[in-house]
């Protein structure tokens, strides 16, 4: 299998090259050339497997002669291990024709260690067999940049920096990010927004002198291993609601598109799904994008579901390309006109090829608010805010499809907003009770990139 990237004009690489890789040399996302697909009968034969068994059959066609099939299945299972729940993704019904997806039982309590623990595994068994050592750089609005230092403190042949925006993470994300004592893990805090972390990123990638001194790798989502991680939720949730005989429907609470291309890919990879619904916070922009075709950013207004402060989202640019029939440079022209002017207009071909598959909605602060108030009287369950503009978007899209509603993350890791809105402080699993008497490593970063270039280079 090689990998290719959204803007055409980059080198093709294997999966393990593209893993290690990060953002293409042209600024494009890397894809495999072909989707794999399955039949029914193989959909249908993953009833019953365990999520691990899953796993395996969903990524092995993706992943080329990277691992033996018996190295990849022991690596799914060390990833795996530490989850708090044995189904590790448990499926929850909220109504009739409405589940949640419970994707908050991993290390850090976010839907990010489904991904990060696997990519650490994977990470750490091809670098050693290499000989290689990278420096991963990663932007978070806090859910990634936890998930990527639990996964990664540690290990010898990587050194892991983290950009977070100040003040705009929740006390538990900050505190998950600063608090691991390791020397090859760093939390920067930056001056600005998500948007702010991820451009750096970005313009680091596109320095190739920086790029290639310090062998820079990446694990935000722009990384396509993380997207095929993910996929396999879309599988194992599917298949136990009876899928390929039956279609469903998924609601994915939305920031950097990340999660929800995944479940695009699931559907191309065969999986009956009907319609997957995009659900944003008061950051709207792909919401308003579905509905008006130009993909117009605003300035970014923190929200009490921060992990989805997002405008600029990194992964349509995946679902472009697909929808302009895999065009990189039409993909190219695009990317050149958001980075202009901060807006594009998708052409209509691309426009109704996206509403074929996506649907979307929006919750305002009150709507999410008021979605952690009611599934806790009525239902029962304590969600978190991002979880709860999930559920409030699915609503509006119920039908006689079963709808799945991605639960990203545990209501602990947002107590405040979950305490105003329901009355019950969350409290943390009884593994992190400590988190708040752990000494905090931060370093403030005030400056721009070139100022967090000579950071990265001093410590490694
Ligand atoms: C808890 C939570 N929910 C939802 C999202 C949105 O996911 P994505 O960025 O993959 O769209 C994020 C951040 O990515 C998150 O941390
Ligand atoms: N919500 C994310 C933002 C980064 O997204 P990624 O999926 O591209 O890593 C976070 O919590 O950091």
């Amino acid at each position: 299998m090689k990998y290719h990237s959204t803007r055409g004009n980059a080198p093709v690489l294997t999966f393990e090259q593209a893993m290690l890789t990060g953002l293409a040399r042209d600024g494009g996302l890397y894809l495999p050339e072909t989707i794999p697909t399955f039949s029914k009968a193989d959909i249908a034969a993953m009833a019953g497997l365990s999520y691990e068994e899953i796993a395996f059959r969903v990524m092995r066609p993706f992943t080329g002669d990277t691992f033996t099939d018996e190295k990849f299945a022991d690596l799914i299972a060390k990833a795996y291990a530490g989850f708090g729940h044995a189904a590790r993704a448990p499926l929850v019904q909220v109504a009739p024709n409405h589940f949640l997806l419970e994707l908050f039982h991993g290390p850090t309590l976010a839907f990010k260690d489904f991904a990060m623990q696997l990519i650490g595994q994977m990470f750490e068994f091809a670098l050693k067999r290499n000989g290689e050592r990278v420096t991963i750089v990663g932007a978070t609005s806090g859910d990634t940049g936890s998930a990527a230092m639990e996964a990664f403190r540690g290990l010898e042949a990587v050194d892991l920096f983290i950009l977070y925006p100040h003040g705009r993470v929740s006390d538990v994300q900050r505190r998950q990010m600063t608090t691991p004592s390791e020397a090859n893990v760093h939390a920067l805090a930056v001056d600005g927004d998500f948007d702010t972390c991820q451009a750096a990123v970005k313009d680091m990638f596109n320095d190739f002198d920086f790029r290639d001194d310090v062998r820079l790798a990446g694990v935000n989502s722009i990384n396509w291993a993380r997207v095929l991680a993910q996929v396999v939720y879309y599988f194992s949730s599917a298949v136990s609601l009876g899928a390929p005989h039956r279609e469903v429907s998924f609601t994915v609470p939305t920031g950097n598109f990340g999660d929800i291309f995944a479940g695009y890919i699931a559907k191309q990879m065969g999986l009956t799904i009907d319609k997957l619904a995009i659900a944003t916070n008061q950051n709207d922009i792909l919401h308003r994008t579905l509905e008006t075709g130009v993909y117009s950013t605003e300035g970014v207004k923190p929200s009490i579901s921060p992990s989805m402060d997002i405008q600029v989202s990194s992964n349509f640019e995946r679902a472009l390309y697909y929808a302009y029939g895999s065009d990189g440079a039409a993909i190219a022209q695009q990317m050149d006109e958001l980075k202009q002017s901060g807006a594009f207009t998708v052409s209509q071909g691309a426009i109704s090829a996206l509403r074929d598959t996506f649907a979307s909605g929006r919750a305002s602060e009150g709507e999410t608010a008021a979605a952690i108030t009611r599934y806790h009287a009525d239902h029962g369950e304590l969600l978190c805010p991002h979880s709860a503009v999930g559920v409030h978007v699915a609503e509006g899209h119920l039908g006689a499809t079963p709808m799945i509603t991605l639960a990203t993350a545990h209501p602990a890791k947002f107590p405040n907003a979950v305490e105003a809105a329901s009355g019950v402080f969350p409290a943390l699993p009884a593994r992190m009770a400590d988190l708040f008497e752990r000494d905090e490593r931060i370093t403030r970063v005030t400056g721009g990139v070139s100022d967090i270039k000579t950071i990265i280079k001093d410590r490694i």
